[in-house]
């Protein structure tokens, strides 16, 4: 890829309050993140954070090197991390092959030149979820399994919000210099994610939401927490949460999504919570 990314410039909260429903979508929502032999990507400006898919089915696929990065190659000032989503399959940096089976999760550091991926199967294709931000360190490229992740239930059925989330690419897993990246996965009849909702002045965050059953969509609520819009997400979409605005969402079936956050700190705890009887 020699041409541009897609990018999506930062705005205020107080233009975000006066946005239609197709202005919130063409800024915040990402529609498109698989698409068979290619790479999907959209560089966000919030913290310069690009999110995408690679979805290699018939051949291996390269990450590319857009033009507005301004790069010798993606990785000169950057890291990766990535979550398959589906089928088995592999990823190749600079000569060493690491194998992902699905929910498996791979931290690739900066300074690596060359990045391909490939399914083991193309009548099951493997999905590369991407996130990527600025870099200035180095860090060792790392495969994390859902076993190795840092684990924690949250919630309860009564509250339709009993969830699990899989701390895969954070801080206390492995090191990274901004990028973190997990999955939560609702149980069956819970809808709620992220409820109470949050914010977290000093990280952006982009929630990519699948496993939506076919016919079921999610709600996704965004806005500061006294002036909340909503976008409807189909399953496989990426939604971008500036650091001033909630992100929360329900369902109308439970689902998973993976969230990606870079910024100021690696701290995940790092939240201003907003109580439920304030939100607006
Ligand atoms: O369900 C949740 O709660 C989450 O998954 C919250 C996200 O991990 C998050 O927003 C982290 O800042
Ligand atoms: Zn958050």
């Amino acid at each position: 890829m020699s041409g541009n990314i897609e990018s999506r410039n930062a705005c205020s909260p107080a233009e975000v309050s006066r946005m239609n429903t197709s202005e919130l979508r063409d800024n915040f929502l990402v529609e498109k993140i698989f698409k068979e032999d290619t790479v999907q990507l959209t560089l966000s400006f919030y913290d310069r954070f690009i999110t995408g898919g690679i979805m290699p089915v018939n051949e291996a696929v390269e990450l590319p090197n857009p033009g507005n990065l301004k790069a010798d190659y993606f990785l000169e000032r950057r890291e990766l991390g990535i979550i398959n989503v589906g089928g088995k399959g592999t990823v190749e940096a600079d000569g060493e092959s690491y194998t992902l089976d699905l929910k498996e999760a791979l931290y690739i550091g900066k300074e690596t030149r060359k990045v391909t991926f490939s399914s083991s199967d193309k009548s099951n294709p493997a999905k590369f979820y991407v996130n990527s931000a600025p870099a200035h360190q180095k860090y060792p490229t790392k495969k994390v399994t859902k076993k190795e992740a840092e684990t924690v239930t949250l919630g309860s059925l009564e509250n339709s919000n009993q969830r699990t989330i899989s701390k895969l690419l954070v801080a206390s897993v492995i090191g990274t210099c901004q990028l973190q990246m997990g999955m939560t996965e609702l149980k069956t009849g819970s809808v709620w994610n992220t409820m109470p909702a949050h914010t977290h002045d000093r990280r952006m965050e982009v929630y990519f939401y699948f496993e939506i059953p076919e016919g079921q969509s999610v709600c996704h609520f965004m806005g500061q927490p006294q002036e909340s819009r909503h976008i409807w997400m189909q399953n496989e979409q990426a939604v971008i949460s500036p650091q001033w605005s909630i992100h929360a969402g329900a369902g109308t079936s439970n689902y998973t999504f993976i969230w990606g956050m870079a910024g100021e700190n690696l701290d995940y705890g790092d939240m201003d919570v907003c109580p439920v009887k304030d939100l607006k």
